[in-house]
C-alpha cells in the first residue's frame, strides 16, 4: 500500500535534487504525483484472480472464447516509465464446463498491468489465473504495447512495439486456437 505522505516528501526531494522549480506549476507536484503513483500502482491493493470467482453455467459447448482490444496501461520496472498497449485474452472451456463474465478478463489484465511490470510477466500472469480458475483446455495472453522507455529516452525508437504471447494448456505455438487469438489480437490493433 503506498504511503502517500512519505511518496510526496520524496518527489520533493527529487525536484530538490533535479534542481528544479517552476514556481506555481511544481509547487503542488509532490502531492499530484504522490497520488498519480498510488493510481499507477493500484494493482498491488488486488488479487487479480479473484474477479474470476463469479462462474456462469453453460447449456452448450461455449467453444473459443477472445476478448480483444483491452487496454492496458503499466508501468516499466526498470525505468518508471509508462507501457501502454492492448491486450487480448482468450480461453477455450472443456465442454459443459463453467464461463466467466467477459469483462473479467480485462479486469484481471487491469489488476497484472497497474503495477511495476515487465511485458512478457503480465501475459503469463493473467494466462496462468484464467488457467488456474478455469482450467480450460487453453488459454492465452497476447499483448502488443510501447514502452516509454525505448521511445522518449534511451535507444530513442519513437517507432517500436513489442508484442508478447503467452499460452497455457494444451496451446502451444502451432495450435489453431492460439492461432485464431493471434489473427483477433492483429484485427485489434487496426
Ligand atoms: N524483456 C523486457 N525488457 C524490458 C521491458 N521493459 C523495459 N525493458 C528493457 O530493460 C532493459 C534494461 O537495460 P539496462 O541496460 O539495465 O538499462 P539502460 O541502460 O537504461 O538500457 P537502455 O534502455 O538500452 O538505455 C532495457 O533494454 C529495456 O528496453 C519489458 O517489459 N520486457
Ligand atoms: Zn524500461
Amino acid at each position: 500500500m503506498i504511503n502517500l505522505d512519505k511518496a510526496e516528501n520524496a518527489v520533493a526531494d527529487l525536484l530538490l535534487a533535479l534542481g528544479v522549480d517552476e514556481g506555481e506549476h511544481t509547487r503542488e507536484t509532490p502531492r499530484r504525483v504522490a497520488k498519480a503513483w498510488a493510481e499507477t500502482l493500484a494493482g498491488y491493493n488486488d488479487d487479480p484472480a479473484r474477479h474470476l470467482a463469479r462462474r456462469f453455467s453453460t447449456t452448450h459447448d461455449p467453444g473459443l472464447i477472445i476478448v480483444a482490444g483491452i487496454r492496458l496501461n503499466s508501468t516499466c520496472a526498470h525505468h518508471l516509465l509508462p507501457v501502454t498497449g492492448t491486450a487480448t485474452v482468450a480461453y477455450r472451456p472443456h465442454p459443459g464446463d463453467q464461463i466467466v463474465g467477459l469483462s473479467k478478463l480485462a479486469r484481471v489484465v487491469h489488476g497484472y498491468a497497474r503495477r511495476l511490470q515487465v511485458q512478457e510477466r503480465i501475459g503469463h500472469q493473467v494466462a496462468n489465473a484464467v488457467q488456474e480458475a478455469l482450467n480450460p483446455v487453453g488459454a492465452a495472453c497476447v499483448i502488443t504495447a510501447e514502452h516509454g522507455c525505448m521511445t522518449v529516452r534511451g535507444v530513442g525508437e519513437p517507432a517500436t512495439v513489442t508484442t508478447t504471447h503467452a499460452s497455457t494448456g494444451e496451446w502451444g505455438p502451432g495450435h489453431p486456437d492460439l492461432q485464431a487469438v493471434l489473427a483477433d489480437h492483429a484485427a485489434s490493433l487496426r
